[in-house]
């Protein structure tokens, strides 16, 4: 089966809290990820999706990790003393991470984003952003710039930015929160119809659609809440 694109052990994370609110602490006793997943991560708001999205695509630093290998290649230590150049060459090379407020250059048409993050990963031709564009309903709008679309146009075209990268880990912060049911339907399911060998982690409160498409659910759960700690884990459902 080679190897996981993600193995992890021992990942903690706590969150000093704001004015008020207890701290927060994320605990990730062991996660696999293998070739092929595809992984829904639901739980209620504020329960931590994003900020274990931001770990994993090695854009928040933990504060603990025993173990955090990506595609064989053991980074714990490159993670916990924070060595950005490495961390940016681990990212640009193996992950693609659709972000929820699009993370799109405002000076580049949909189409030249696509293209720089073909570029950016080495992923080599650019055929298929026409292909993926034609699937996401938004291939009129190649030539437009970020800021003359609406909102969930732009959700699509940072899906579209994401998925063009060919990266084997792809991670995506609600990629569908600002579309309505169609839109939403049919980006789900081109992320799930990816090639075999990617895996992918997609974090959505859209669980019904999830499962519909074929993602497992992995659930992000409170095991203490107190005045002074939300202390926070994860349920991996059998697949
Ligand atoms: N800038 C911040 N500083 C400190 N704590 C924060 C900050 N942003 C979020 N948090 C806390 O971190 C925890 C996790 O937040 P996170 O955004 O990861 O949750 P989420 O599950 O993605 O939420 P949602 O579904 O609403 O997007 C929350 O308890 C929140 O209060």
């Amino acid at each position: 089966m080679g190897e996981p694109c993600l193995d992890l052990a021992g990942l903690v994370l706590t969150r000093a809290g704001r004015a008020g609110s207890p701290a927060f602490r994320l605990e990730i006793p062991r996660l696999t990820l293998w070739p092929g997943a595809r992984i829904g991560l639901v739980g209620e708001s504020g329960i931590g999706k994003s900020t274990l999205l931001d770990l994993l695509a090695l854009i928040r630093r933990p504060d603990q990790a025993k173990s955090f290998r990506l595609l064989g290649t053991e980074i714990a230590p490159d993670l916990l003393k924070d060595r950005a150049r490495r961390l940016t060459r681990y990212r640009r090379r193996h992950i693609s991470y659709i972000l929820q407020d699009g993370g799109l250059l405002p000076y580049l048409s949909v189409g030249a984003n696509a293209r720089l993050a073909t570029r950016l990963a080495r992923a080599g031709h650019g055929a298929q952003i026409e292909t993926l564009a034609e699937g996401l309903g938004i291939a009129p709008l190649l030539h437009k710039l970020p800021s003359a679309l609406s909102g969930g146009q732009r959700q699509r075209a940072a899906v579209l930015r994401g998925l063009v990268s060919q990266a084997e880990l792809i991670l995506a912060d609600e990629p569908t929160a600002a579309l309505d049911a169609t839109n939403a339907g049919a980006t789900m399911r081109l992320i799930a119809d990816l090639p075999e060998d990617r895996a992918v982690l997609v974090s959505s409160h859209h669980e019904a659609l999830l499962s519909a498409c074929g993602f497992a659910l992995w659930r992000l759960v409170a095991r203490e809440r107190s005045a002074a700690l939300t202390r926070v884990s994860l349920e991996i459902e059998a697949i």
